[in-house]
């Protein structure tokens, strides 16, 4: 069965993967971007008739994996409401925080995640559903929930208390010997592809 990492670990393998294996940080995070924008073109359809995906960024490398999925997309400037999002956004990727996020939120970013937890529009989560503790979950106080999570380089403990339609694991980048000595029973990837749905 496949590991669902604490905080700790998850923090200790980015570091090896930069250290030990000399992995680049835009390039983890272009090949986490590229698994991300893959398993989200399984689940929602693609094209202009299908309505616009909004991708919220958080401050951190989460934020940057949002950011992999822009190619001349329009910027968003002020923070929508649950309204907007209903109405304009089909999709609202959630790249705000990844597994260094520390609750509780502070009040910057307390009035995205409000209209992401009230909209109608589905959520695609990347790696953590933001806000969520790594490794407690959904919080007590109420949080966002995410029709899909894409999990990187292996789910963290959170995500056993995902409730959504879809979720995968992306981030084919793990070393065999690093998963190794991280026990993380990672599924097998399909042929060459960069994501694999997980079994719920
Ligand atoms: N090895 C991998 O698996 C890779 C993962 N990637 C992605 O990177 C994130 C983890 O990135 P990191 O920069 O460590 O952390 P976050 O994105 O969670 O952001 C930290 C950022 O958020 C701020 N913050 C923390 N707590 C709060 C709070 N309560 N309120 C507001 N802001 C908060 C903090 O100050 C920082 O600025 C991982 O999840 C993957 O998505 C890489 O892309 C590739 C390799
Ligand atoms: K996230």
């Amino acid at each position: 069965m496949v590991k669902y990492l604490l905080q700790d670990e998850a923090v200790n393998i980015d570091l090896e993967l930069f250290n030990q294996y000399k992995f680049s940080v835009d390039q983890l995070m272009e090949l986490a971007g590229l698994s991300c924008a893959t398993a989200i073109a399984k689940c929602y359809q693609a094209g202009p008739e299908s309505g616009s995906v909004l991708v919220c960024c958080g401050p951190g490398n989460n934020g940057g994996d949002g950011l992999c999925l822009a190619m001349d997309i329009p910027v968003v400037e002020v923070a929508p409401t649950a309204e907007l999002l209903d109405s304009s956004y089909h999709l609202v990727v959630d790249a705000l925080f990844g597994f260094s996020f520390k609750p509780p939120v502070r009040p910057l970013f307390v009035p995205i995640l409000e209209a992401m937890q009230h909209t109608k529009s589905p959520i695609c989560s990347i790696d953590i559903p933001s806000g969520w503790d790594v490794e407690k979950g959904f919080p007590q106080s109420g949080g966002i929930q995410p029709e899909m999570l894409v999990s990187l380089t292996a789910p963290k403990l959170c995500a056993q208390s995902f409730k959504g339609k879809h979720h995968y694991l992306g981030g084919r980048f793990v070393p065999p010997s690093l998963q190794e000595k991280y026990n993380l029973c990672l599924p097998a990837y399909p042929g060459t592809d960069c994501c694999v749905k997980l079994d719920k």
